[in-house]
């Protein structure tokens, strides 16, 4: 593994030592489900429940951390088998949906999830006009129940449509007290008060997991990172993982180890898995 991190190859020795304190959240797309055009056709890499199976059964915990709901991601990911199996070791997958408003465990088995913010209706009864004015009619809207997300990785110049369409967006939410969400190719709209980070630190508490790995690929995971990091400001091991791609290459300056996207995520956790079962094994 190349780090490229001062840091990276000490703090992923730690969490590998930690091992059954050690918690493992990820993000969805990008991450654990290779992009593609169609959001609804996203679904998990074919690797993955093997691989989480298997990571689970030396770690504290997995979590799933994503922007998208958790049914859908629960859909996507065929996250219910992958919590069934994880069962069999006596572990639980936490599926937090919607940046951290939604929350499913394998052990409850149902979906908490909060009213939509005030507010939220309304803009998207006003969309198409925006859409309209900003010269991107054909933008695609996909509701989410607690916010709604405009993409623009269908049309014919995403990139410069995306530009168009970030000040009106941003000014729409400015005015209803909701707060933005750019990624890749999608410019979301949603409550404010939770994030990524603020989800991740809750569950590094409730599992009292003493070390952390976290592995996201886009803007909305930054908080996540931060909380990473704030992990180990406080003296815990904590290893920072992009999921690399060259549409999003901001977050290669703040983490420890890039990977080359979902392929890559899985080799890694493969990896990770072993050295933790090794590390057991030598205790
Ligand atoms: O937090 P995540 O799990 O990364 O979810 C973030 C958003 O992901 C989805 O959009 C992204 O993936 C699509 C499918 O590959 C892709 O077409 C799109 O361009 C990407 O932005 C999802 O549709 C959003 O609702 C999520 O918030």
């Amino acid at each position: 593994m190349e780090f490229c991190s001062a840091v990276g190859s000490d703090q992923y020795d730690a969490v590998v030592r930690a091992g059954r304190r050690l918690l493992v959240a990820l993000d969805f797309d990008g991450t654990l489900a290779p992009i593609v055009d169609d959001p609804t056709a996203a679904h998990i890499h074919p690797d993955a429940p093997l691989v989480l199976d298997k990571l689970a059964a030396e770690v504290r915990g997995i979590a799933v951390i994503t922007g998208r709901p958790a049914r859908q991601v629960l859909a996507l990911g065929g996250l219910d088998e992958v919590g069934d199996a994880i069962a069999e070791h006596d572990r639980e997958l936490v599926v937090l949906g919607q940046y951290g408003n939604e929350r499913w465990t394998s052990y409850e088995r149902r979906v908490i999830t909060p009213k939509p913010p005030p507010g939220l209706s309304g803009l998207i009864r006003e969309l198409p006009r925006l859409l309209r004015e900003a010269g991107v009619p054909d933008a695609w809207i996909e509701e989410k129940g607690l916010a709604v997300a405009v993409h623009t990785r269908r049309l014919a110049d995403p990139e410069a449509a995306f530009a168009q369409l970030l000040p009106a967006l941003a000014e729409a939410a400015r005015e209803r007290r909701l707060a933005i969400e750019p990624g890749r190719m999608v410019i979301e709209i949603r409550a404010g008060g939770m994030d990524k980070g603020r989800a991740l630190s809750s569950l590094v508490s409730e599992l009292e997991a003493s070390a952390v790995v976290f592995v996201g690929d886009d803007l909305g995971d930054v908080p996540a990172f931060e909380a990473a990091l704030k992990v180990r400001e406080a003296g815990f091991p904590a290893l920072l993982v992009c999921s690399g791609s060259e549409e999003q290459r901001a977050l290669r300056e703040i983490v420890d180890l890039v990977v080359d996207g979902p392929d890559g995520v899985m080799q890694f956790l493969r990896v990770l898995a072993a050295d933790v079962a090794a590390a057991h094994v030598s205790k």
